[in-house]
């Protein structure tokens, strides 16, 4: 064994034997970093270095991105329902990295509601698809009164654009569908009217219905019958090649209750209301805008028909468009003949579900053009209080039903007087009391036919006929 470890040691190199091939080495490592040197300047090193690395190491270079852009500039004629559905998205969407946002509580809701604010970004994944929103504020904001998206902000989205197909079909869709689905369920119904030239809506609460709307009950019923035959139509009206829309002319004295029916007509088929305003229409074109910008599934309402001298007469039409001073200007701008044809024509391709309501207290000066089938496929003719209509009233204001004691008199005297369902429903607002109200009901309406009596004695003393039974006295 001693032997063996003798012969090992014996046969390692000696100290100078390792000193001198270090020498010799280091001297030839000296003389090839000088020559590299001589042959690769630095520059071209580090270029050559450069590219090792970002061939290992560097990401990959970023994707090419696409932006789509919501926001309502770019048709004039209708709403763009994507920039709703896309706040309505959005706001479920609002995380910890949002520092900004906007907070608000609404009459119709019962908690605070958050929205995205001016700047602020989301990221969203679909599909895994990566998206980002991004809230940008609307530059002609505040510059032109009449711009139709004033107030509006737009939104943009960025996402890699070899995902845009699936973004414009599937992501998207997602979102509308997803807001329908909501605006379904938390349907509230709206008001709508036009302050300048685009459509404003306001939570429309009011809470007359067909059971608390007083008149005729045959009438009520036949309404009512109409409505649900006109909604359940859609294929008749596809098959016969006619706008799916129906048309209604309420008239009768101020107070009789065509709004109030025109309200009951709206929440008995959940349809939003538009109030068309026919002062505010300043010339053809914008009516074209206004009608065109009333949603499906609607009653557009164009009140008290008979003061708009323009749409009274096709005949006035002509002598309209002859008065050019400046206040004409300002007037309506429009003929009878645009505001019909508007409705039939423009309505006939698009629309569905769209229910037209004219009111008037005067039906005698209307054009007969108004008037025809087809245009007022139904007049409702709302008239003075009488029996039934009280009794509706009464069960509304006081609770009572059935027969009450006092009603024979009161059922006489309404039958001999021209008193309106207003008149009389703010007698009945007088005390919380049935027994006590219908007492000064009574009172009320015999004081009303002894003015009728003395208005009477009066005119045959005057040499008339007799008849004022009519006065705006007796009928307000
Ligand atoms: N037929 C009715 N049924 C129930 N309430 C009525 C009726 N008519 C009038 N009223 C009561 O009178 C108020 C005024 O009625 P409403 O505005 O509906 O009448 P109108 O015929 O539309 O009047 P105007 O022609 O002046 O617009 C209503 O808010 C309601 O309280």
């Amino acid at each position: 064994m001693a032997a063996s470890i003798l012969e090992a040691v014996k046969q390692m190199p000696s100290t100078s034997t390792l000193l001198t091939a270090y020498a010799s080495f280091s001297t030839t490592s000296m003389l090839f970093r000088n020559v590299y040197r001589e042959i690769v300047p630095e520059r071209l090193e580090s270029y050559l270095v450069d590219k090792f690395n970002s061939f290992f190491y560097s990401p990959k270079p970023s994707p090419e991105r696409d932006t789509f852009i919501i926001d309502d500039d770019w048709d004039d004629l209708d709403r763009n329902d994507l920039l709703f559905a896309a706040r309505a998205y959005l706001s479920t969407k609002i995380g910890p990295k949002n520092k900004r946002i906007r907070v608000g509580k609404f009459p119709h809701q019962k908690k605070v509601s958050i929205a995205l604010a001016e700047g602020e970004t989301v990221l969203d994944e679909f599909d895994g698809i990566e998206i980002i929103w991004k809230l940008a504020p609307d530059e002609e904001e505040g510059e032109d009164d009449n711009n139709n998206c004033d107030g509006m902000n737009y939104f943009e989205i960025h996402f890699e654009k070899r995902h845009r197909e699936k973004v414009l079909e599937g992501y998207l869709g997602h979102i509308l569908d997803l807001y329908d689905k909501l605006s379904h369920k938390e349907k509230s119904l709206k008001l709508y009217t036009r302050p300048n030239t685009s459509w404003r809506p306001m939570d429309l609460r009011h809470p007359t219905t067909f059971d608390t709307v007083a008149m005729d009950l045959e009438m009520k019923q036949r309404i009512m019958d109409d409505l649900d035959r006109f909604v359940a139509r859609k294929e008749f009206y596809k098959r016969v090649g006619k706008a799916w829309k129906r048309g209604y002319l309420l008239y009768g004295p101020p107070g009789t209750g065509k709004s109030s029916l025109v309200a009951a007509m709206a929440n008995y088929l959940n349809f939003d209301i538009y109030v068309l305003e026919l002062c505010e229409i300043s010339s053809d074109y914008d009516l074209r805008m206004a009608l065109m910008g009333i949603d499906n599934k609607s009653i557009t309402v164009v009140e008290d028909i008979d003061c708009n001298s323009e749409v009274r007469s096709r005949s006035k039409d002509k002598d309209n468009s002859s008065d050019d001073d400046d206040d004409d200007r300002r007037s309506p701008r429009f003929t009878l003949s645009t505001l019909l044809n508007c409705i039939d024509g423009l309505w006939s391709s698009r629309a569905e579900e769209r229910i037209v309501v004219f009111t008037t207290n005067h039906k005698e000066v209307l054009d007969p053009a108004l008037l025809r089938p087809g245009r007022m496929d139904m007049q409702i003719h709302l008239s003075f209080c009488k029996p039934q209509a009280f009794r509706t009233l009464a069960s509304n204001y006081l609770g009572v039903k059935g027969e009450h004691p006092l009603y024979p008199e009161i059922d006489e005297l309404l039958e001999g007087l021209e008193v309106t369902p207003a008149a009389v429903a703010e007698e009945l607002m007088r005390d919380e009391d049935g027994d006590v109200v219908l007492k000064q009901v009574v009172e009320f309406l015999r004081a009303k036919k002894a003015e009728k009596e003395t208005r009477k004695e009066d005119n045959k003393s005057d040499g008339g006929d007799g008849d004022g039974s009519a006065s705006s006295d007796v009928s307000n």
